[in-house]
């Protein structure tokens, strides 16, 4: 049976905390037609697949709407709650041109646009005031019910005072009750709405009118200052979203044309003027300048950047006009792909997450049995005091609530995922931050890595009778269709010094040890010296001159045919700068760094020993992943795990056996959907900026998930033993929950780049 089930998205406002998103989730997964069903409560989405030919969706706004929240398809405005501005860069201004003011390339020069500098506001994103909404509602009208019956209370006689004290406390209730009665008729008796009607009701019986009312009043505050959080910490991905102009100036037969960024395709022509964002990934095909790339990749420095280099939508051309050729479409950005890749990760649960999710399904039930225990027990078998018990028992409910306890992980792993982003460091979700926080050893490719990856050949040692010409010709000829570092390196030498690489024919690489082709009539190896040594090319002078050149830190490879030696060619890769520093680093955090390299080992001795490393040379792409096998096996014992650091262009092996696989630098491109998180910057310093950032990010989840609990238990206790009343358990309620999202959000401020 062929059944296509759809996938739809919407944006869902309101949820303050991973109670309400399981109450969407579980509302929604009975409707019929749905299958799956994810809700993300920091990005705000409800994704469902949906039956095949099913369009229900009005019956799934109408639940989603029921249960007190917003709802919108994805894409439309959805009602919200704060105003949201991008922060103010100076120089850069909205991509809104007046008519007839676009310029030709050659007419926009530097600083065409200096002097305006707007905020940019994005409209669609323009939120609604607190107030506007039906939680601020309920606060005014709570407010003013109380603030009404206290005057009455005042002004009259005390009997007319609690008759307003009740009127207010079932007046503010009632928009509660009727929440908590949609969600009871969908299945979810135990919800906060619920618990604060039987709250404010059993206080209205028990004769406490007055604190029945300031406790609803009370509650309706809490919510609001929930969702105030949470939406702060929000702004993060939401900033990312933000980044990317919504126009463009594409270039047609008839002159410039504003449109639609999203309207781009591949191979089309954009004009970019200096000061303004990027608009879509793509190749610059006239113009040279400075690209600030930090929006995207978190470098800060602008690189200049000309004709046939790669540029990010989302960035920011500095100082000339850029004729662009659109190269992604813009749902395949960059920075399009990284936003994707921070709201999945944020719906990717971590185990820590998991755990307080089970915990908190069969919480709620217990507190209301606990509550009730506590209401019946005591005047029952001792005869104490109903109207106590009954107070104490209404308190320890409200006190029940585990809003602050579950949304204590999300929060954090939404701020961190934000904080990272922002610098560069993305990663896929709490279950890889988890992981990289525990992580005790990293294993880092040389090429490309540690190395810059663009080796530069040094020395050409032509056997006797051969001429340096022929030798690059030769190698070059078989390198010729190599991305290899090494073959580039060779290719570009002999493009340097005006050699064309000889014709050859079936060309075949050998992973791990070179490459071999026909060339004239003859099969030509251009290989390291030790494969070669194992076919017997390399005589006792050659392999000496080899080792010698190995001994400098180079990489050579001897370039040979069944009748005999042709020559050695020796490159060399430069570390790049910051590694010797990140390894001192990472070993400050406690962590042992290991080089896995398929160069020979004395070159590779000499790097790691200039950096400060351990080495494992000479290994096959194979070898490499068993090292990683046995590294994990090592570290699992002592409960830690192995990171694995490549370019992530021939590594995605490697990267997958690791606990964590980081891709690293400008191949991450490509790497983004398989390793575990990315850097995105060619910056080894930041292997220990993203070790810092997990391990802050547990230590954040820990501290939330105390604070949560031991609020909750102090004030349990002093319920029960009835120091602290209906009021105080309700602010320790919701206190706790912003506490928490507070918090999360000083991850927002961390700065992984500092030691500590
Ligand atoms: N295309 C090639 N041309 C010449 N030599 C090659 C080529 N490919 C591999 N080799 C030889 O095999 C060795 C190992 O290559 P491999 O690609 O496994 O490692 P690498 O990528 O150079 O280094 P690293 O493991 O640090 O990334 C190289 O040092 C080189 O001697
Ligand atoms: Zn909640």
């Amino acid at each position: 049976m062929v059944s296509q089930s759809h996938r739809r998205e919407w944006t869902v406002t309101g949820m303050d905390c991973a109670a309400c998103t399981a109450k969407v989730t579980r509302a929604v997964e009975r409707l019929p037609g749905v299958s799956g069903v994810r809700v993300a409560l920091m990005t705000e989405r409800l994704t469902l697949d949906l039956a095949p030919g099913e369009t229900a969706t009005e019956t799934i706004e109408e639940t989603v709407r029921k249960l007190g929240f917003g709802i919108a398809a994805k894409g439309q405005p959805a009602p919200r709650k704060r105003t949201f501005v991008l922060p103010d860069t100076p120089g850069v201004p909205t991509e809104k041109h007046p008519a007839g003011a676009v310029p030709s390339l050659a007419g926009a020069g530097r600083g065409a646009d200096h002097g305006q500098t707007h905020t940019h506001v994005n409209p669609a994103e323009r939120d609604r005031r607190w107030y506007d909404t039906a939680k601020g509602r309920l606060v005014i009208l709570t407010g003013g019910l109380l603030a009404v019956a206290w005057a009455v209370d005042l002004l009259t006689p005390a009997e007319t005072g609690s008759w307003a004290f009740l009127l207010a406390c079932l007046i503010g209730v009632a928009p509660v009750a009727a929440r908590a009665w949609a969600a009871l008729r969908m299945g979810q008796p135990f919800t906060i709405e619920s618990l604060m009607t039987i709250a404010a009701l059993g206080a209205l019986l028990i004769g406490a009118a007055e604190e029945a009312a300031l406790v609803v009043f009370l509650f309706a505050v809490g919510e609001v200052l929930e969702g105030v959080a949470a939406n702060r910490a929000r702004d993060g991905i939401r900033a990312l979203a933000a980044l990317v102009p919504k126009t463009a100036l594409l270039e047609t037969p008839g002159g410039t044309r504003e449109v639609p960024a999203d309207g781009l395709v591949i191979g089309q022509t954009v004009l970019v003027r200096p000061g303004d964002r990027v608009p879509v990934d793509g190749e610059i095909v006239e113009g040279v300048g400075g690209i600030d790339e930090s929006p995207v990749t978190g470098e800060s420095l602008p690189r200049t950047k000309g004709p046939g280099d790669p540029v990010f939508a989302g960035s920011i051309n500095t100082e000339a006009a850029l004729r662009l050729r659109v190269t992604k479409t813009p749902a395949d950005n960059t920075i399009a792909r990284i936003i994707r890749l921070v709201e999945e990760a944020e719906e990717a649960r971590a185990p820590t997450e998991r755990f307080i999710d089970r915990f908190s399904r069969g919480y709620m039930p217990a507190v209301v049995a606990i509550a009730a225990l506590v209401i019946i027990v005591p005047p029952l078998a001792f005869g104490a005091d109903w109207s106590t018990w009954t107070y104490r028992g209404l308190a320890l409910l409200l006190i029940g609530c585990p809003c602050a306890l579950v949304i204590s992980v999300p929060a954090s792993i939404a701020s961190a995922l934000s904080s990272g982003a922002k610098r560069g460091l993305l990663m896929k979700g709490g279950a890889v931050i988890e992981a990289a926080a525990k992580v005790t050893r990293i294993a880092f490719d040389k090429t490309g890595t540690l190395t810059h990856g663009r080796p530069a050949v040094t020395d050409l040692v032509p056997a006797p009778g051969v001429a340096e010409a022929e030798l690059l010709a030769i190698a070059g000829g078989v390198e010729a269709g190599s991305s290899h570092p090494l073959a580039q390196a060779i290719l570009r030498r002999a493009s340097e010094a005006g050699v064309t690489p000889a014709i050859a024919t079936d060309i075949r690489a050998l992973p791990g040890k070179g490459a071999e082709a026909g060339i004239g009539g003859d099969r030509i190896q251009v290989m390291s010296p030790r494969a070669a040594a194992e076919w017997g090319a390399l005589d006792a002078a050659a392999i000496d001159r080899a080792a010698a050149l190995e001994a400098e830190g180079k990489t050579v490879v001897a370039v040979f045919r069944p009748r005999g030696t042709l020559g050695l060619v020796a490159m060399r890769d430069e570390p790049r700068a910051d590694a010797a520093e990140a390894i001192r680093q990472l070993r400050s955090l406690g962590i042992e760094a290991t080089m896995l390299t398929g160069d020979n080992a004395r070159a590779a001795a000499v790097i790691a020993t200039g950096l400060g490393l351990d080495v494992r040379a000479e290994m096959l792409p194979e070898d490499k992943l068993a090292a990683i096998g046995e590294m994990r096996a090592d570290a699992t014992r002592t409960g830690g795990r192995v990171m694995m650091i490549g370019d992530g262009i021939n590594d995605a092996p490697a990267l997958r056996r690791a606990d964590v696989g980081v891709a690293m630098g400008s191949g991450t491109d490509v790497a983004l959907e398989t390793a575990d998180a990315a850097i995105l910057r060619d910056r080894v310093a930041d292997v220990p900026a993203l070790i810092r950032l997990a391990r802050a990010t547990m230590g954040n989840i820990r501290q939330n998930v105390a604070l949560a609990l031991g609020l909750k238990a102090v004030f349990l206790v002093t319920s029960v033993l009835g120091i602290t009343g209906l009021w105080i358990a309700i602010l320790a309620d919701t206190g706790a929950t912003v506490l928490v999202t507070l918090n999360a959000l000083r991850l927002l401020g961390y700065d992984p780049a500092r030691e500590r």
